[in-house]
């Protein structure tokens, strides 16, 4: 049995489809019901669905052998885990942004993000000094009340940004999403972990 933690929300959708597409039986109810835990049993796999930033912490514990998660969550949560194969769905891309003609005259200009480790690990390594502003959401609004100079957060269509008059200001990483993996089950479980890895790979090649 391969438990699979899978992220709820705007990935879900997408990495249900590649699993099919590698030629997984997955029932309706996978999709449909709100139940947490979905056993497949012709697959032998279980289902896991978690939040997407908590799928890698599942995955480090072991509670699930591999998991589908966010290279932006992967460079934030710096988990034990092995990450091996970009899936290449859900792009985007982390970026810093700002009003246009946003200035930055405090000494440590303020940056507001979801992602507080990317964001300081950025500007330190740019040698400029910033606060971190910890936001769990609705990441443009912090610019347009004066709660921050600059944010750090996903760009997709670019959609948001636009409609509330900033700017991007310089890209940081691309993003697509990954397949990851815990340590102890890679060797406990190679094969079916292998056979699992496999039929995605080939998948993602015919794109
Ligand atoms: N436009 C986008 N905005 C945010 N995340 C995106 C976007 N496009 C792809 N992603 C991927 O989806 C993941 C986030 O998914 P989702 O927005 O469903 O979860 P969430 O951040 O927990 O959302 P919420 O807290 O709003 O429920 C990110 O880790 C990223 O890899
Ligand atoms: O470039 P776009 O296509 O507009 O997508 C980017 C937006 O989507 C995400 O927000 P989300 O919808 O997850 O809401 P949140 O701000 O509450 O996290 C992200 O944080 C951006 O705000």
């Amino acid at each position: 049995m391969l438990t699979v933690a899978m992220p709820k929300g705007r990935i879900f959708e997408e990495a249900v489809e590649l699993l099919r597409r590698a030629g997984y039986r997955l029932p309706p109810e996978l999709d449909e019901s709100r139940k947490l835990i979905i056993d497949v049993p012709e697959e032998k796999m279980r289902f896991i669905l978690a939040k997407p930033m908590d799928v890698s912490t599942y995955v480090e514990h072991g509670v699930a052998d591999v998991g589908i998660a966010g290279k932006d969550v992967m460079l934030e949560e710096e988990r034990d885990v092995y990450e091996i194969l970009d899936l290449k769905i859900s792009p985007c891309h982390l970026a810093v942004a700002g009003l246009p003609d946003g200035k930055m005259n405090r000494i440590a200009p303020r940056v507001a993000t979801k992602y507080p480790n990317i964001a300081s690990s950025y500007f330190r390594e740019k040698g400029e000094q910033v606060e971190i502003i910890h936001l769990n959401g609705s990441i443009e609004l912090a610019p347009l009340v004066g709660l921050a100079d600059r944010i750090v957060d996903i760009v997709s269509t670019g959609r948001t940004l636009k409609e509330n008059g900033l700017v991007e200001l310089e890209k940081i990483v691309e993003v697509t999403s990954r397949l990851i993996v815990n340590p102890v089950s890679y060797r406990m479980k190679a094969a079916p972990i292998h056979e699992f890895v496999e039929r995605l790979s080939v998948i993602i090649g015919e794109e």
